[in-house]
């Protein structure tokens, strides 16, 4: 180590120094600063040192070489030095030309430390990159203004959301940014007033919300820059919450949904507690949400077929996510409604059950309309009974049963008699409930195994389960029986009789059709023979449907070539004995047949409605003939039959007038017998037709009183001039008191209403004697005369008159 030059003391400096040699570059002497700078070491070590080894920047380098071709200026500057352990460190230094005190020329190195600082200056440099960094990887777009609003930063999210063009990006210009910002608002004034009010509150807060021309919704934070607790600027956070929006707005709408849904819902638990129910769930359970809430969702629901319905139901959840069916909601009042039920299962990605979203629905209405879908599809809409659908489907099974057990069965045909005069005369709408009460009569004669069925009109079938015909006849019994019991219907009492036809099985039949069939066809040989009485069917009745068919067809063709010929029965005075009229009486003579009876075709003409031609012929033979009567010099009063169908044709009086004056007959000489069961139809129209009638001068009478709805009410409305008593009440005098009572009875009320009283059917003196005994006006019947021919009528009207 050499000894240092003679130099100026150094010590005093608080700079690390150096001086060196210009000719050799080697560090002559060093001040205490400069061995602490470079690293604690003793100046010795540093002494001789070439200046070179510690430079380190290039600038230094080039310094030091370019020393050698002349002493350049100096230098000073930020720097760099290499210490003798090799750590380098930053430094200030500066380099001047100096002369040695011996003359040569030397450098002062002066050098301070600047490690730390420029440490600081790094440490600066990081935290602002990582600052940058950080600012530019946040989800929101920020932007940071002075209190003027001079932009001091924003980041790459702030450009984005704005969607910044790039020359904003890159070259700074406030004025356009702020333009550009208010322009993408979609309310430009609103946004420049806030800001106005936040430049003007350089302390305040807030957080608003920004709709974009674009569409997009940004959530604007805006908070104060604070340096030592005061404000320098201000910091806007923006955020894009349009999903979030959508996505609430799902959520509300969805909870909308879940409020105002028809449909009962509620969500439970992983644990199958509700946790929630809508105001549906509530009205159909009976219950408040307080009382549903926290109750195990399945104890809501039943299955009566399925007492492990919750096992059910979790089994189909595990398959396939979901379960769906038709169950019975408990109710608060304990009454059970039926629900169709679906019940979603909702799973996190472990696929563990999270909730569970139930709906359902009251399906009351529903099974209550299916029900009444298949009541119509399979019963009579008037009766409620099986139709013959769901008949033929009993029947059948029965058959299949009956075949292989070889046991019987039997199919009743039940007609009822003479309904068709309640229905025209008393309307279809009474009809029909009598036809309803005479079901619940004969329902109430059968077992529940058997089946009523009703066909239409009144017509009704029976299916008499494992019945011999013993059992038929037995049941038939009864319910002749039942339907013999008056009814009462509207304050009306009256009685309905009812034929029945047997057919058994297997002798009548093989399948439900035939045996309908061979039933029907014994019902109608009942009707023929009588009524009000059953018969068990044999093949010879089929023979007897095809002779009433012919009969039908043949009393057609007896109109049309003129066949029918009228008869007259002298009506007397029972007093005098004089003729006082003759009733017309049709008679038929067929060729094939000889003479039919009017009790044999009237019925079959009124059930198919060829009356009303009959009815018309007759009333116009029977006033041609009265004319003839008038013209010979003895006028006759003819009364004419008149059944309720043809009374009921709307033009019947007028058809009536027009025959009196075609055949010029004074309407005196017209009697119309009219049926009771007229007089109970619609009262008006009736009184109006009888009024109409009256008024032509035509006389009315009441045939066969006393059989049908006597009743008082009529005979007081209408302008009635006799009654006629059934011969059925004559039959009985004198011996039989009722029937006599009955006359008695008859008269007395005649007399009441000052009407003339004629009975017929009088066969016998005594008949006759007790007639005017009781005050009976007239009388008709064979103690007299049949109905005879209008040149045999000719002799009562000479001999009697
Ligand atoms: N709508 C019309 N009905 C008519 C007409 N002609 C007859 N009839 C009805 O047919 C039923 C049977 O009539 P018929 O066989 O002619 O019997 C009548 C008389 O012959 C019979 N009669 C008369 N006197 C006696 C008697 O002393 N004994 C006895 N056993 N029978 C007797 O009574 C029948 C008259 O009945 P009514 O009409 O009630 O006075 C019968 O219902 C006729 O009404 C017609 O043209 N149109």
């Amino acid at each position: 180590m050499s000894a240092q030059p003679p130099v100026p003391s150094l010590d005093g400096l608080l700079e690390a120094v150096w001086l060196v040699e210009a000719e050799g570059l080697t560090v002559c002497a060093v001040n205490a600063a400069a061995c602490q700078l470079m690293g604690g070491v003793p100046a010795a070590s540093l002494l001789g040192h070439l200046v070179t080894d510690w430079a380190v920047s290039p600038e230094d380098m080039v310094f030091w070489s370019g020393v050698a071709g002349g002493a350049p200026d100096g230098l000073w500057s930020q720097s760099l030095i290499r210490r003798p352990d090799g750590e380098v460190l930053s430094v200030e230094r500066r380099i001047s030309p100096t002369t040695l005190a011996d003359g040569r020329a030397a450098f002062l190195v002066a050098v301070l430390d600047r490690s730390r600082e420029q440490q600081a200056a790094n440490e600066l440099e990081q935290l602002v990159a990582e600052l940058r960094a950080t600012l530019d990887s946040t989800a929101d777009g920020i932007l940071v203004c002075s209190l003027r609003g001079d932009v001091r930063a924003f980041n790459r999210r702030f450009a984005q959301i704005w969607d910044l063009p790039d020359t904003l990006q890159t070259r700074r210009d406030d004025t356009a940014l702020h333009a550009h910002l208010a322009h993408s608002v979609v309310d430009t004034g609103a946004y420049q007033a806030r800001l106005e009010v936040l430049t003007g509150m350089p302390e305040m807060q807030g957080t608003d919300t920004l709709l974009l021309r674009n569409g997009r919704v940004l959530e604007r934070v805006s908070i104060p820059q604070l340096s030592r607790g005061r404000p320098v600027g201000r910091v806007y956070s923006f955020r894009d919450v349009t999903d979030q929006m959508a996505a609430e707005a799902g959520l509300k709408l969805a909870a909308k949904v879940f409020e105002c849904s028809l449909d009962a819902a509620f969500i439970a638990s992983a644990d199958e507690l509700l946790v929630a129910v809508n105001p549906a769930c509530e009205r159909l359970a009976q219950q408040a949400a307080g009382r549903l809430l926290g109750r195990v969702a399945g104890s809501l629901f039943t299955d009566p077929h399925n007492d492990q319905l919750l096992d059910t139901i979790r089994a189909h959840w595990r398959r396939h996510g979901f379960w769906e069916g038709e169950v019975w909601l408990r109710r608060e009042d304990g009454e059970a409604c039926p629900v169709q039920l679906s019940w979603v299962v909702l799973r996190d990605e472990q696929d563990q059950v999270r909730q569970s979203i139930g709906f359902f629905r009251d399906l009351t209405e529903q099974r209550a309309a299916r029900h009444r879908i298949e009541q119509l599809a399979y019963s009579d809409v008037l009766t409620g009974l099986p139709n013959r659908l769901l008949l033929s489907q009993r029947v059948d099974f029965a058959l299949q049963m009956a075949r292989r057990q070889a046991t019987s069965f039997a199919i009743l045909f039940l007609d009822l008699d003479r309904f068709k005069n309640i229905n025209d005369s008393l309307g279809h709408q009474f009809g029909d409930r009598v036809l309803v009460q005479v079901a619940g009569r004969i329902r109430s004669c059968l077992r529940d195994v058997d089946t009523l069925c009703r066909l239409g009109g009144d017509e009704f079938v029976v299916y008499l389960h494992g019945v011999d015909a013993e059992g038929a006849e037995l049941v038939v019994g009864r319910i002749l029986q039942e339907l013999t019991r008056p009814f009462l219907q509207d304050d009306m009492n009256f009685s309905i009789g009812c034929s029945i036809g047997v057919a058994m099985y297997p002798q009548d039949g093989s399948t439900l059709d035939e045996l309908i069939k061979q039933a029907d066809t014994a019902m109608y040989e009942v009707k023929a023979t009588g009524r009000g009485h059953f018969r068990f069917y044999r093949p010879q009745m089929n023979v007897d449907v095809l002779s009433r068919m012919k009969l039908e067809t043949a009393m057609r063709q007896a109109l049309e070539q003129g066949k029918f010929r009228l008869h007259y029965q002298p009506q007397l005075n029972l007093l005098s004995g004089r003729l006082i009229g003759a009733e017309a009486l049709i008679r038929w003579i067929d060729e094939e047949r000889g003479p039919v009876s009017p009790g044999q075709f009237i019925p079959l003409a009124e059930e198919s409605g060829f009356i009303v031609q009959i009815g018309a012929w007759v009333l116009a033979e029977a006033v041609r003939q009265a004319v003839c009567w008038q013209q010979a010099g003895t006028p006759m009063l003819v009364s004419v039959n008149v059944s309720a169908l043809q009374f009921r044709q709307p033009d019947f009086v007028q058809r009536v007038a027009q025959t009196l004056s075609e055949a010029g007959l004074p309407a005196e000489l017209l009697e119309l017998e009219l049926t009771e069961s007229i007089l109970v139809q619609d009262a008006d129209e009736v009184l109006q037709r009888l009024q109409a009638l009256s008024s032509l001068g035509v006389h009315l009478a009441i045939d066969d009183f006393g059989t049908g709805y006597s009743s008082l009410a009529y005979l007081k409305k209408f302008p009635i001039d006799k009654l006629k008593i059934d011969q059925s009440f004559v039959r009985g005098l004198p011996e039989d008191e009722s029937d006599t009572a009955i006359v008695v009875a008859m008269i007395s009320m005649a007399r009441a209403l000052k009407l003339s009283v004629i009975a017929e059917g009088v066969e016998t003196e005594a008949q006759r004697a007790t007639l005017q005994r009781l005050g009976c006006d007239e009388y008709q019947g064979f103690l007299c005369s049949p109905g005879v021919p209008p040149d045999k009528f000719a002799h009562f009207l000479q001999a009697l008159r």
